[in-house]
């Protein structure tokens, strides 16, 4: 028989939203008197792309160099998976699924494709990169990278022989062999031949839609962005000025003239 005085099930809470892989809260950082980065608070979801767009100068690599562990915060803190990062080295951002490609290329030219994604798992292993180690025990994961990142033809191949789009290609190589989550991409359009933007692209939507990585990633080219970004976070004189779906982001009035007549 039923008891009558069972006390009534509570009905289940409504499925949460995805939670925030970064959290950033009121992020800041300023160098002699000059403010590059002003409190900045904003949460990326689990699965997210968010694209950051800003006039030259409006503090975007300036944010990624602060979220990845290069330059210190003066003000605010940083989560990433909920643990508080603020302080932490790069080395132990990167064991907690973070990483990250550079604007400016940060190859070895004359190092080939293979040697440059074998000395990436090694160092994500944490072995020292003076220890260099040609043990076979990494060749199925960098064939398995260079597979994913169309560079399989290339694996014999110096860096400095490589298109700017090949170079970009093997930097998002070197990261992903590392199987971050969060990744943040520092203008990877930059430098690239036109006929290469396609393919590098495709590379990054299937980095983040087939591989379900959260992505992060500064860039100029808007018709880029606009086939790839779930929200647009536009930063300006180091603030963040909005952060809204593409759309509404590309009709804000106060958008518009931050960039003041350059092409958004
Ligand atoms: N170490 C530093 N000392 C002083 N000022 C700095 C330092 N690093 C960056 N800045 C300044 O901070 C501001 C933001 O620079 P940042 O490179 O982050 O901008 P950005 O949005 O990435 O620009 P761009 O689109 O041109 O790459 C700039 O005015 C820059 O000169």
């Amino acid at each position: 028989m039923a008891r009558t005085d069972t006390p009534r099930t509570p009905p289940p809470p409504a499925p949460a939203a995805s939670p925030a892989v970064l959290a950033l809260r009121g992020l800041g950082r300023s160098v002699g008197g000059a403010t590059i980065v002003d409190d900045v608070t904003l949460d990326v979801r689990e699965g997210e792309f968010l694209a950051v767009i800003g006039p030259n100068g409006a503090g975007k690599t300036s944010l990624f160099d602060l979220i990845s562990g290069i330059t210190p915060a003066t003000r605010g803190t940083i989560g990433l998976d909920g643990h508080d990062i603020t302080d932490a080295p790069v080395h132990a951002r990167a064991r907690l699924g973070l990483g990250r490609t550079f604007q400016l290329s940060s190859l070895w030219p004359a190092m080939t494709v293979a040697d440059h994604v074998r000395l990436a798992a090694q160092a994500a292993e944490g072995v020292s990169y003076r220890l260099w180690r040609r043990a076979p025990r990494y060749a199925g994961q960098v064939a398995h990278v260079l597979r994913r990142t169309g560079l399989e033809h290339r694996a014999g191949t110096p860096a400095a022989e490589l298109s700017h789009g090949g170079r970009r290609q093997l930097e998002l190589a070197v990261v992903l062999v590392g199987e971050p989550r969060l990744i943040l991409l520092d203008e990877p359009m930059a430098g690239v031949s036109a006929e290469d933007v396609p393919l590098l692209t495709a590379l990054i939507r299937a980095v983040h839609q087939e591989e379900r990585r959260t992505v992060l990633m500064v860039e100029h080219h808007m018709d880029v962005l606009l086939g790839l970004a779930d929200r647009i976070a536009v930063m300006h004189h180091g603030g963040l000025l909005a952060v809204d779906t593409p759309a509404a982001v590309m009709a804000d009035e106060t958008v518009q003239q931050a960039y003041l007549g350059e092409e958004l």
